[in-house]
């Protein structure tokens, strides 16, 4: 069982317009993203803003032939759950919280709904990476976290254990509202960006008009 968390929350001030929803290549952002994960993934989590936005995910999705109303898909193979942030607008690490708490295996890939490039190649290699420290215990890492050669993370293209929960809490409790706090007080599994995606095109994400012009 394979679940993937897609954070769709964001808002989006650069771009000045949802960016999930936003059509790429002819196709909203985020079913680029639902597409990469399907046949790899068993259950995906939209985590959204609120219901104003569910309600226009709803509709763009169903004219893609997605019904987010029935749990399994006849046209698209995954159970497809869709929920608002525990917490209103406090970032990132609330949607991968609140994701967390719905899956229903032990551990999720977190995926932005900004990097519709992002591979099946990339999704395969990434549960592999986390798959292969696992015993009969689960995984001896809270996360895997993409990094490039000078050191940046991508904490929002990575696998994190539904164990992390509590910490998390813990971090929101005491203000600091980063993923990256969270991963300095986890057991993590680095994987090397080019060992993920040579091309490093996963984790190309579009922030402003100018990053959509590029690809159009
Ligand atoms: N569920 C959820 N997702 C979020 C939240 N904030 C950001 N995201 C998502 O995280 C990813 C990266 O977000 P950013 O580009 O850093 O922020 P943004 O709010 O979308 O965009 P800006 O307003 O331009 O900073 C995107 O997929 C966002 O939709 C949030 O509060 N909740």
């Amino acid at each position: 069982m394979k679940s993937c968390i897609i954070l769709c929350g964001g808002l989006s001030q650069r771009m000045g317009k949802d960016k999930g929803s936003m059509l790429i290549q002819g196709k909203p952002m985020v079913l680029h993203v639902l597409e990469a994960v399907e046949n790899v993934v068993d259950e995906v989590v939209l985590v959204l803003r609120d219901e104003k936005q569910i309600d226009a995910y709803k509709k763009i999705l169903k004219s893609f032939e997605i019904d987010l109303n029935s749990d399994l898909k006849s046209n698209f193979k995954i159970d497809l759950k869709i929920c608002t942030d525990i917490i209103k607008d406090q970032g990132p690490l609330v949607g991968i919280l609140t994701g967390l708490s719905l899956i229903k295996s032990d551990e999720a890939l977190v995926l932005p709904c900004d990097s519709p490039f992002v591979s099946k190649s990339f999704v395969l290699k990434i549960f592999s990476f986390y798959d292969e420290d696992k015993g009969e215990d689960g995984s001896r890492f809270d996360a895997v976290v993409p990094r490039w050669p000078d050191g940046r993370v991508e904490p929002l293209h990575s696998i994190y254990k539904k164990d992390n929960k509590e910490k998390i809490e813990k971090i929101l409790k005491d203000d600091l509202r980063n993923v990256k706090s969270l991963i300095e007080m986890i057991n993590v599994k680095f994987v090397a960006v080019e060992s993920l995606d040579k091309t490093g095109r996963s984790f190309q994400n579009m922030n402003r008009m100018d990053d959509v012009k590029k690809d159009e």
